[in-house]
């Protein structure tokens, strides 16, 4: 579905992610891990268009869009939760899962879509019924991860893109979102997931890539990499490293 083809990016020249090349197949779950610095959200943000690319190519369903905006990308379905879950702390939860339909809300059949989207999220995560009318800016850290991954699912994505859901999360929080994710992927979804967290999210992930300074130093199934202590040991700084 996703493809990066030799990719160099940055930031007002400087350089980010050089000569990167990766794929993100329909249906499937990337993650991509690596030390705190090596580029790991500036992926996503260059798949967002929101980070220069200097050279190389970037294709969504064999679609060059190297050269597009951010709202274009959006137009075609690739929705992100952002890194430290930016949710509208002020509003309350429903507001902002309304907010996350705002892409499909000039369709005709808005409404009913707005209902289905709803229920969707609303199975997945239970616990926010009874929540729904709370700020969420009051919730706690892993209630407002489960609220900002339901407000991306609300868009109806056919590429979610997740930077660092587990962050500032107990193990066990972490356990339960990424549960969701495998449950998503069930449903066909497609998820290229960031994360620092290495062991968990190679362990659910179809296959994985190792960055370090914005190159990618090792690929293969996640389990493969997970079970390789050279590269906990050389590029993943042992975060969540395999015992
Ligand atoms: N907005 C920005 N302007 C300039 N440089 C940036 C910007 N964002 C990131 N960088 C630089 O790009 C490089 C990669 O950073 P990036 O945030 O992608 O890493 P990361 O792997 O996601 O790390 P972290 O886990 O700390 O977020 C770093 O050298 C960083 O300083």
């Amino acid at each position: 579905m996703l493809r990066f083809e030799n990719v160099t990016a940055g930031y007002n020249s400087s350089t980010a992610l050089e000569g990167v090349s990766l794929k993100v197949p329909e249906g499937k779950i990337v993650s991509i891990v690596g030390a705190n610095g090596a580029g790991k959200s500036t992926a996503i943000n260059t798949i967002s268009r929101l980070v220069s690319i200097y050279s190389g190519k970037l294709y969504l369903d064999d679609r060059d869009i190297t050269r597009m905006k951010p709202a274009e990308v959006v137009e075609l379905g690739v929705v992100q939760v952002p890194e430290g879950r930016q949710l509208f702390a002020p509003l309350t939860v429903e507001e902002n899962l309304k907010l996350g339909f705002h892409r499909l809300a000039r369709l005709p059949d808005a409404a009913d879509r707005y209902q289905e989207r709803l229920a969707y999220v609303l199975d997945l995560f239970p616990v926010m019924k009874e929540r729904f009318s709370q700020r969420a800016g009051t919730m706690s850290g892993g209630e407002q991860q489960m609220v900002a991954v339901s407000r991306a699912l609300m868009a109806e994505p056919r590429l979610l893109m997740l930077d660092e859901p587990s962050l500032g999360l107990a193990p066990m929080v972490v356990d339960r979102i990424f549960d969701i994710l495998a449950r998503l992927r069930e449903d066909g979804l497609t998820i290229l997931l960031v994360e620092q967290h290495a062991d968990a999210a190679l362990e659910l992930a179809d296959y994985g890539y190792v960055l370090a300074v914005g190159r990618v130093r090792a690929e293969g199934p996640g389990a493969d990499l997970r079970n390789d202590p050279a590269l906990h040991h050389s590029y993943l700084g042992n975060v969540g490293a395999h015992a």
